[in-house]
Formats: C-alpha cells, sequence, structure tokens
C-alpha cells in the first residue's frame, strides 16, 4: 500500500525575510534538511511561485500570505511568524484551509520596550534636532525645549507585553506611567489606568502606541486625538503604520502642536532595503525616523528562531498546535509505538461519530482521540496501530467535510 506519511527530507521549509540562522539550526536538528532560505522578502510572482510546493513557511512582518497567496500553496501544513503581528497573514482564510499560524508573542518584547525608552530620552531633550543641524554644521546649545523624563508623564495606549515593560522602564526614571487599553489589566508599578483614550492623550508628555493592528486600532491617531494631546508633547509609534494617520501627525509636527516624534512603522513600507523610502515625516529635524527595526536586535531574532522554528517542527512531528494564533489548541507529547493521524474538518456536528464508526466497521483500534474545535474547523488527533494507519487515513478521506489529513509515523 502506498505511503501517505512525508518523509522529513520530502518536507520542504520555505523560510524568508532573513529569519536567523537559529531557526535552521533548529530545523535541522529535528531532521529536516529540505530548507530554502532566503535574506529578504520576495518579489510577488516569486512568492507565488515558491509557495506552491511548500509544507511549511516562515516569515516575518513584511511579506503578505493573502488568501490568493494561500490559496496556491496546496501543500502547506504551517506557517510560522517570526515576530509577535501576524496580521500579514489572512488568519481566517489560513484556519478555513486547515493550516496552523504560530508566532513569537515574547521574545521580542523588551527590544522594542528599550528602543522606545531611548527615544523619549532623546525627544524630551530635543537630540534629534541638534544632532541633524551639527551634521550640517549648526550648533544648538541651549536648554531651550530641553526636559528630563523623571517626573514626566507616559501615555501607553495598549497596555500588554510590551506597554508594560515600557511602563516599568519609564518608572525607573521617575515618570509616571498612565494607560489605556480596553481590557482592565493589572497595573504594574505605580501605573494608572484610565478608561478614556482622550484623556490620556490630554494627560500625557508622551505617548506611546504599542496596540496590534486592527480594524479598530486602524488610524485611531488622527487630527482629532493629535488635537487632544498636549501643545509640546511627543508621539511614539512601533506598534503598526496603520494606528496612526501619517498626513495628520506631519500637520501636527509642522504647527508645532507636538514637539517630536519617534516612528518605527509606516503604512507603507520599502518592500526591500533597495527601495526608497517615502514618507511626509521626511526632512523633520524633530523626528526619529526607524526603519521597523523594533523587534530588531540579536538576542530577540535568535529568540524568536529558535521559539518559531520549534513550534513548527513540533507540529510537524507530533501535530501539537499550542499557542496557534488562528487554530485548534492541542497539546500533545510524543508519540511511540503508535501512528499517529491528524484531521481538520469543517466545524459540523456529527464528524467524529462518523470517524469512529468508520473505524469501528474496518476493525481500527483507536488507542488515543483529542478534539479541539474553534467556531469554524475541528481538529482530531488520533493514535492507532502502525499496521492500521494506512487503512485509517483512507477512512478519513472520505468523511464528508474534511479539510486536510495528516499521518505521522
Ligand atoms: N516595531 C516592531 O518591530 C514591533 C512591533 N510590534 C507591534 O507591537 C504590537 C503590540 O505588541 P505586544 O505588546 O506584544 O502585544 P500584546 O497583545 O501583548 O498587547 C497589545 C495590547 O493592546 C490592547 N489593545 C488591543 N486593541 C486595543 C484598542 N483598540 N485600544 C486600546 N488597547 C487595545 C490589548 O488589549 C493588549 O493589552 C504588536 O501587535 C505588533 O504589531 C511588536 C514587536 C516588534
Ligand atoms: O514582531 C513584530 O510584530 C514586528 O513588527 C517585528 O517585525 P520584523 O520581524 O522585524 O519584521
Amino acid at each position: 500500500m502506498a505511503k501517505h506519511s512525508l518523509d522529513k527530507d520530502k518536507i520542504k521549509i520555505l523560510l524568508l525575510e532573513g529569519v536567523h540562522q537559529s531557526a535552521v539550526d533548529v530545523f535541522e536538528r529535528a531532521g529536516y534538511t529540505n530548507i530554502e532560505y532566503h535574506k529578504a522578502s520576495l518579489a510577488e510572482d516569486e512568492l507565488h511561485a515558491a509557495v506552491k510546493d511548500a509544507h511549511f513557511i516562515g516569515i516575518r512582518s513584511r511579506t503578505q500570505l493573502t488568501e490568493e497567496v494561500l490559496s496556491q500553496a496546496d501543500k502547506l501544513v504551517g506557517i510560522g511568524c517570526f515576530c509577535i503581528g501576524t496580521n500579514q497573514v489572512n488568519l481566517s482564510a489560513a484556519e478555513k484551509l486547515g493550516i496552523p499560524v504560530f508566532n513569537a508573542p515574547f521574545s521580542n518584547t523588551r527590544s522594542v520596550a528599550e528602543l522606545v525608552l531611548g527615544e523619549i530620552i532623546m525627544l524630551l531633550r530635543g537630540i534629534p534636532q541638534r544632532n541633524a543641524l551639527a551634521h550640517r554644521g549648526g550648533w544648538l546649545k541651549s536648554a531651550s525645549g530641553s526636559y528630563e523624563a523623571r517626573g514626566k508623564t507616559l501615555g501607553v495606549i495598549g497596555y500588554g507585553h510590551i506597554g508594560t515593560q515600557l511602563g516599568i522602564l519609564a518608572e525607573t526614571l521617575g515618570m509616571r506611567v498612565i494607560f489605556f487599553d480596553i481590557e482592565d489589566k493589572l497595573p504594574l508599578g505605580n501605573a494608572q489606568q484610565v478608561h478614556s483614550l482622550q484623556q490620556v492623550l490630554s494627560l500625557a508628555d508622551v505617548v506611546s502606541l504599542h496596540v496590534p493592528e486592527t480594524p479598530q486600532t486602524k488610524e485611531m491617531i488622527g487630527f482629532e486625538e493629535l488635537a487632544c494631546m498636549r501643545k509640546g508633547s511627543i508621539l511614539i509609534n512601533a506598534s503598526r503604520g496603520t494606528v496612526v494617520d501619517i498626513d495628520a501627525l506631519a500637520a501636527s509636527l509642522k504647527e508645532e502642536h507636538l514637539a517630536g516624534a519617534a516612528i518605527d512603522v509606516f503604512p507603507v513600507e520599502p518592500k526591500s532595503n533597495d527601495d526608497e523610502f517615502l514618507s511626509p515625516l521626511r526632512g523633520l529635524d524633530n523626528v526619529l525616523l526607524t526603519p521597523h527595526v523594533g523587534g530588531s536586535t540579536a538576542e530577540a531574532q535568535e529568540n524568536i528562531g529558535v521559539e518559531v522554528a520549534g513550534k513548527l517542527a513540533k507540529y510537524s512531528d507530533n501535530g501539537s498546535t499550542m499557542t496557534a494564533v488562528n487554530f485548534p489548541e492541542v497539546s500533545l507529547a510524543q508519540h511511540s509505538g503508535t501512528s499517529r493521524l491528524l484531521h481538520i474538518h469543517h466545524n459540523r456536528p456529527g464528524i467524529l461519530i462518523q470517524i469512529n464508526s468508520a473505524f469501528a466497521e474496518k476493525g481500527i483500534n483507536i488507542a488515543a482521540q483529542y478534539l479541539q474545535t474553534t467556531s469554524e474547523i475541528g481538529y482530531v488527533v488520533m493514535e492507532v496501530d502502525s499496521d492500521q494507519a494506512e487503512d485509517a487515513l483512507v477512512e478519513l478521506q472520505a468523511i464528508e467535510g474534511t479539510i486536510r489529513t495528516r499521518l505521522l509515523h
């Protein structure tokens, strides 16, 4: 009978955007050697071609895995976002295709918090404009517009993994921390939750954004919100470029309502380091412009590589989907002495009964069975005797509502 489970060297892993070597090491240690590695993102047509025969794909924030791209990836089994944000992937399209998406929710958070802390100090001192002027031969030795961070108010919008760490670091400088979040959050240190965005904006000397990209956060800082901010205050955005109306920000800076800004993420970012960066903020000396490097440190990238590659290898070896962002989560130990079957199906009543009756009719003994569902899909993992595994797979493939099946020996 045909063997349905793929040998590891046939499993193609496509890694884009220069994910850290640590990811390659993890895959190789787990026995996966068919790795296609790209230092940068791929152009759209190259991406379409490369995903066609990939079983796993690893990306960072730049590569857009749209429904169209995913629909061409016939063999795709799992996606790894080697970063925090997963907004670049059409998560529900991936879910409906039975493809779990994994990310690294913590590994680069400290790096972002540290960068923002440095920017707060630089901007409060008016350093960006003094630095720019000095490069042009100017000399702006003056205390005017220069402040200590001590005693100033930091307003954090989005008090999650990054926002909380930033709050703690800022308190060590003597800043007062207030935050706005749609959820009730445990305030760390002496931070205080404020239940209105406008109130945070009107109270803070520095506002820093740490929300994910969602329909609700799209341009959550526009003309009106900027007008609410205190004259002479500072805006920092290292979250997503869609969160700030960039033209409104440019206007507010030019009118000298805001004293400065630090922006790491943009509504449109260059596709590669060779493309020109276009922005209405270019040329404004009091704005720190960084090329989406909030999480780009050696430490963060190495840890992310280990974390996400580990999750993908575990899913490939064991079927474990713990911490997947779009998929039923099943935690599974390594199996031995049996074969494991994975069955992903549309979440309809009666699928498990159909599977169990089909197996009973064929005399296939189920040694273990796990089921988890989301509103869209169900994920069943079964263990059967290895000599019955191929027959069991054929039975599973015939179940109505099946999205995909896999057999792990
Ligand atoms: N610049 C860079 O290189 C990096 C950027 N990021 C971005 O930072 C974002 C935040 O990261 P984490 O803190 O780890 O995420 P997180 O998920 O731990 O925290 C996000 C917080 O925002 C809150 N939130 C969601 N919608 C909101 C809304 N409409 N208004 C107010 N609060 C809202 C959530 O309740 C949560 O507390 C990521 O989603 C990612 O887009 C993350 C890492 C690196
Ligand atoms: O972790 C995130 O969400 C980031 O924005 C970092 O993205 P990057 O991996 O640097 O392209």
